[in-house]
């Protein structure tokens, strides 16, 4: 696997930073739509240099905190940080130290992949003479060199996915949100997209942050897993401490995730349909 090179634009560090180890926390976060509570005073902690896994049916509340710790919605009350950076007060800090993969595409198909590249490389302020290296460099962590000066369009999801992957790391962020990164994709393209992943956790400690409808993926990748359900997170813990609190032999983190959520969704279309339909979405046209 190809290094990362050159070196990270170093940011004061914050005041109010108790616990370095502890990159991102929550207090009572909580976000209403109206009337609605789509997240409900949230209280989570991710520890620098996890996988950490937010699981859950549809309308959970996963993408509206990660919209929130991303500084793209703000929170209704309640607080989070990143870093030690304030999500609502310090939004231009988190923004540095993070990097964000959408659930919805989020590279453009008319343009090739080193044109998309640049764009971010300019929305994240990197140096015009250090652009060049940059894109380099993690086009050839992503395994994309080949593909760089072809349109976006004419790649596989799988490509696709790792585009993104690399556009929200050529800042070298301390955390990544990934909202739903394998959704669509096929086995080999998902694991692929999970070693990279790993790659980036263990080479450079950068912390990961998900949400995936993927069990078996939660429970083999995820140190620490959150199960969500309208709103609130209704267990924490180790995939292997949340399995055994069940108390029955063999058992999966399906079998966790039945015990809180049910596995009915307010639809009426069970996690396991939605999970199938949406792995076999086609991410792109
Ligand atoms: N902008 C919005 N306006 C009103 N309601 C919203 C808005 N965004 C989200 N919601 C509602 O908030 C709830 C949580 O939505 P969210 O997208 O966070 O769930 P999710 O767990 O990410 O679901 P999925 O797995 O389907 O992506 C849902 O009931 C959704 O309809």
């Amino acid at each position: 696997m190809t290094k990362l090179t050159g070196r990270t634009d170093r940011l004061e560090m914050p005041v109010n930073f108790p616990n370095p180890a502890v990159i991102l926390e929550t207090q009572e976060l909580t976000r209403r739509f109206d009337k609605f509570t789509a997240v409900d005073a949230l209280n989570i902690s991710v520890t620098s240099g996890e996988v950490f896994g937010l699981l859950g049916p549809n309308g959970a509340g996963k993408s509206t905190v990660i919209k929130m710790l991303t500084t793209l919605l703000p929170p209704s009350a309640g607080r989070a940080t990143i870093a030690g950076y304030d999500v609502t007060h310090q939004q231009g800090a988190v923004r540095r130290v993070i990097g964000y993969v959408p659930q919805a595409l989020s590279a453009d198909g008319s343009l090739t992949g080193y044109e998309n590249l640049l764009i971010f490389a300019k929305l994240y302020d990197i140096p015009s003479k250090q652009r060049r290296e940059r894109i380099r460099d993690v086009l050839a962590f992503m395994g994309l060199e080949e593909a760089s000066d072809r349109l976006v369009r004419n790649y596989s999801g799988g490509m696709i996915r790792k585009l993104e992957i690399a556009q929200s790391i050529l800042h070298r962020p301390q955390i990544m949100f990934l909202d739903e990164p394998t959704v669509g994709l096929d086995p080999v393209a998902r694991s692929q997209v999970w070693n990279l992943m790993e790659e980036l956790r263990a080479d450079y400690g950068t912390t990961i942050f998900l949400t995936t409808h993927f069990l078996e993926e939660a429970d083999s990748l995820c140190n620490r897993v959150a199960i969500m359900n309208r709103g609130k997170v209704i267990a924490t813990g180790t995939p292997s401490d949340l399995k055994a609190a069940l108390g029955k032999p063999n058992a999966t983190l399906d079998d966790v995730f039945i015990q809180y959520t049910g596995d009915e969704l307010a639809s009426g279309v069970s996690y396991r349909d939605t999970a199938k339909t949406r792995r076999n979405a086609r991410r792109l046209g």
